[in-house]
């Protein structure tokens, strides 16, 4: 069944307010989810990757100072002297477990041209001792994984440079070829030195940078070089490097761990300022509602029911007509307006059932008064009398007084015939040219006669001239009466009918007389009683 939308002033408010509101915060939402939370999560990727940026130029430092440190040995007079054998105090001079420690080697190794072991010194890794040895055997075999890939890179002709070895422990690894200090001559043999990646290194790096750094060597060959996992509160990230290794390719993965608190406050910021917007969306639409309830709705409602009651008493109860308002003044103007069609409608009726010359009710009225008059007469029952009233030769007063003065007569016969109307209460009406009838409820035959005979002498009375009348030197009229009773088929025009019978016998009767209907006797012939005045 079709069920009726309800199309109020109220309800188009809060339909288009509550989809205005739904549209906002779906615009909200919308922004939230792809604008404002990639952005946040980028500019937290950003601050990671600037910060592994940091370790990594730390880290490339690190190998360039190993470097440098490797080719000032290496480009030293006495270290050219001591690779051909003409410096045998060279170690004992130069090297010791201090300045191993101090500097964070690992191993020192010299090589001949020919690349074959010329002299090794480094801390042992397990014992933490510093050892010299001429060869990677016995106590020097950790050495071992280390000359073998140093004696690989030599073989290759990739010395002169740092890189980094996925060993165990993982390490940097720095060499250059042995020149004099004025670096003349050919290479006399090749210096190379190690640093591990060890905790210690890990905990120099981690006061350097200022953050906790972790590796992991990864068997792979990693494609990307930079990898997040963000976890609760930390988000840790790896950036991996190639490694020289002589088995395989392994990547090396520097990895540090940082706090979130900045992104997740910067991410609780916003869903408070968030749940403020939407709150504050829902709270400013609510008053938009709620003020356009009180100051336009209601009204606008109060209005429309002053507008239905206008013109009974208490219709302005709640005072609209005194605001000083837009609704005030509409108020105002319908109550103006309503005020003047009242008086145009009453102008109307009085128009449509008044003759406009004498100002008593015309035939239309008479007509509807006179139904109702016999219909009560008839429920009741009760008695009713009707009257027909006309001015004797009215037409020779027209001709000789003029049609202007015989309007003038008319009125004058009419207000007489209206002052005895209002005192015996009944109405008289003009029902035709200078023709007037009268309607008589519960009146006997005998006071409708009396009272027909009131309305004959009230016209005498007026004593208005009548030069060329045969009855009067002035002005008289003829009465017909008519009741209920003296109709067989009573009806509102069969007792007309028998009053204007009335009528005639008074004119033919010599005129200037009321005459009362008499009911025909078993003869059939018509009589009436008539008075000659
Ligand atoms: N001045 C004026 N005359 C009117 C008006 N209405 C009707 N008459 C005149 O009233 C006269 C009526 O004449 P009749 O019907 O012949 O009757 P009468 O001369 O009165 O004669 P009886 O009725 O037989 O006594 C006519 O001359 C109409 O012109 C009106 O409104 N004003």
């Amino acid at each position: 069944m079709h069920q009726r939308i309800p199309r109020s002033l109220r309800f188009r408010f809060f339909a288009a307010l509550g989809g205005l509101l739904l549209c906002a915060i779906a615009a909200l939402a919308s922004i939230s989810a792809w604008l404002i939370f990639p952005a946040l999560q980028a500019e937290e990727r950003a601050t990671v990757k600037r910060e592994l940026d940091r370790v990594e130029r730390s880290f490339e430092l690190d190998q360039q100072q190993l470097h440098s440190q490797v080719r000032d040995w290496a480009h030293w007079d006495d270290t050219y002297r001591f690779i051909q054998g003409e410096y045998p105090r060279y170690a004992d001079v130069n090297f010791s477990q201090e300045m191993f420690e101090d500097m964070r080697y690992q191993l020192m190794a010299f090589f001949t041209a020919s690349g074959d072991v010329h002299f090794l010194a480094g801390i042992n890794p397990v014992t933490g001792d510093y050892q010299t040895c001429r060869a990677p055997i016995d106590d020097c075999s950790w050495m071992t994984p280390w000359v073998t890939n140093m004696q690989t890179a030599i073989a290759e002709n990739r010395t002169d440079q740092s890189s980094i070895y996925p060993d165990r422990p993982p390490a940097i690894m720095a060499s250059s070829p042995i020149l004099r200090t004025d670096k003349s001559g050919t290479a006399v043999g090749w210096l190379f030195k190690t640093r591990s990646l060890d905790d210690d290194w890990l905990a120099f790096m981690e006061v350097y940078t200022g953050l906790p750094i972790t590796l992991n060597l990864s068997k792979e060959t990693i494609s990307i070089s930079d990898v997040f996992s963000f976890s609760g509160n930390t988000v840790f990230a790896e950036r991996y490097f190639p490694t020289s290794s002589s088995l395989s390719s392994v990547s090396l993965g520097v990895g540090i761990e940082l706090n979130r608190t900045s992104y997740l406050t910067s991410l609780t910021t916003f869903r408070y300022v968030l749940l403020w917007t939407a709150g504050l969306m829902i709270m400013v639409i609510a008053l938009v509602l709620l003020l356009l309830e009180k100051i336009v709705l209601k009204p606008l409602r109060l209005l429309t029911q002053f507008t239905q009651q206008v013109g009974i008493d208490g219709a302005d109860a709640h005072g609209l007509t005194k605001r000083n308002d837009e609704i005030g003044l509409l108020a105002r103007t319908f109550q103006e307006q309503f005020a003047c069609q009242q008086q145009l409608n009453a102008e109307l009726l009085k128009l449509s059932t008044h003759d406009a010359l004498t100002g008593l009710p015309n035939r239309r009225l008479y007509d509807q008064r006179l139904e109702t008059a016999f219909s009560d007469a008839v429920s009741t029952p009760s008695e009713l009398a009707v009257m027909m009233l006309d001015i004797d030769h009215f037409k020779l007063y027209n001709d000789h007084y003029g049609h202007q003065q015989g309007d003038e007569c008319l009125q004058q016969v009419a207000g007489a015939f209206n002052s005895i109307a209002t005192k015996f209460n009944f109405l008289i009406a003009r029902t035709g040219g200078e023709e007037f009838s009268a309607i008589l409820p519960g009146a006997s035959p005998d006071s409708a006669k009396g009272i027909g005979e009131q309305l004959t002498r009230v016209i005498d009375q007026l004593q208005l001239p009548h030069a060329t009348s045969p009855v009067k030197p002035y002005v008289t009229v003829s009465v017909g009466i008519a009741t209920l009773k003296d109709s067989k088929s009573p009806s509102p025009s069969a007792i007309m009918s028998t009053a204007d019978q009335a009528l005639y016998l008074a004119k033919a009767a010599g005129r200037h007389q009321v005459v009362l209907f008499t009911p025909p006797k078993a003869s059939n012939t018509l009589s009436a009683q008539n008075t000659p005045l």
